[in-house]
């Protein structure tokens, strides 16, 4: 099977770890866009019987999303064996349900959108709540890569003693694991989310609490509200600042500033989505995941 990564506009260091990790080439999606915003793409390495895997991560997903469906839609029309995508952040997971009458399901939209042009699908740490795995989500072949092994290993050579926090009930499947894996004591606070920019956050039990540094563990850091009110409640209990760790960095403008106002010590995050916080590494369990999945299709 002869493999080709395709990288996304902007996204062309993940496409060679992938490629390096892989042992095969990459090429860039070349991306014109016009002077109405229309955009044209064109791919320059021969893709003729090749598995191409568009390599890129799908955070500001309606600015990102269409030149990556052009993309895969250009490979298949030029020969392409199969296209896959691996996208460590992928998008519009959260709107999972109606929560309003009349509105769309729109991770529901947006997987039958993915699913009409790719055959399988590779991510990290799909923000999955009301459904259990990705692929009650998308009908293509999917393969998840789990961020807690990077996180518990990372918090194994650089905190002693941690307490694994989560900012609600909802993170406690990811801060078990990685509080399991690390092998330290976990515990969850508990949210109420008001608004797009407005949570509250409360310690739900009143301690005491160990002598160790609390480390906040989230999937998803993108106004950091939610970390931000997680690190006050975690002061005001007494307990030291805490050490913030993400998996996808969407970081609005003040994201990081709200963080380090509220008294976080640190932020890290994983590689998902290029940011100065990053220190975690997803590349190589994110190729062995795409092998997974082309190898399958190569001799199915
Ligand atoms: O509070 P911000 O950073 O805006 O949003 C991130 C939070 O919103 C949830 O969906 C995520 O799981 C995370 O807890």
């Amino acid at each position: 099977m002869k493999l080709l990564v395709l990288a996304l506009p902007g996204n062309g260091a993940l496409a060679a770890t992938l490629a390096g990790q892989l042992q095969c080439d990459w090429s860039e999606l070349a991306l014109h866009r016009f002077p109405d915003g229309e955009t044209l793409v064109r791919i320059d390495a021969p893709v003729r019987g090749r598995c191409v895997v568009l390599a890129g991560s799908l955070h500001h997903p309606n600015e990102n999303t269409l030149p990556m469906l052009f993309g895969a839609d250009t490979a298949r029309d030029l020969g392409a064996s199969q296209v896959g995508l691996a996208a460590p952040y992928l998008a519009y997971l959260r709107q999972d349900r109606r929560f309003h009458a009349g509105e769309a399901i729109t991770s529901l939209s947006y997987a039958r959108l993915l699913s009409s042009s790719l055959d399988f699908l590779v991510t990290v740490d799909p923000h999955l709540h009301r459904w259990h795995s990705l692929d009650e989500v998308y009908p293509i072949r999917t393969q998840v890569v789990a961020a807690a092994p990077l996180i518990a290993q990372w918090l194994r050579a650089n905190v002693a003693d941690p307490l694994i926090v989560g900012p609600d009930a909802e993170s406690g499947q990811w801060v078990a694991e990685v509080a399991r894996l690390a092998g330290a004591p976990w515990t969850v606070l508990a949210k109420t989310r008001h608004g797009d920019r407005e949570v509250r956050v409360r310690m739900p039990m009143p301690g005491p609490w160990p002598p160790a540094t609390p480390v906040l563990v989230d999937d998803i850091i993108s106004t950091g509200e939610t970390l931000a009110a997680a690190a006050a409640a975690l002061r005001e209990a007494g307990l030291a600042a805490p050490l913030c760790i993400g998996v996808h960095a969407l970081f609005d403008d003040s994201a990081l500033a709200r963080l380090l106002a509220a008294g976080v010590s640190r932020v890290v995050t994983c590689d998902t989505i290029a940011h100065p916080t990053n220190a975690i590494h997803v590349g190589a369990p994110l190729a062995q995941a795409v092998l997974a999945l082309a190898s399958a299709a190569a001799s199915a």
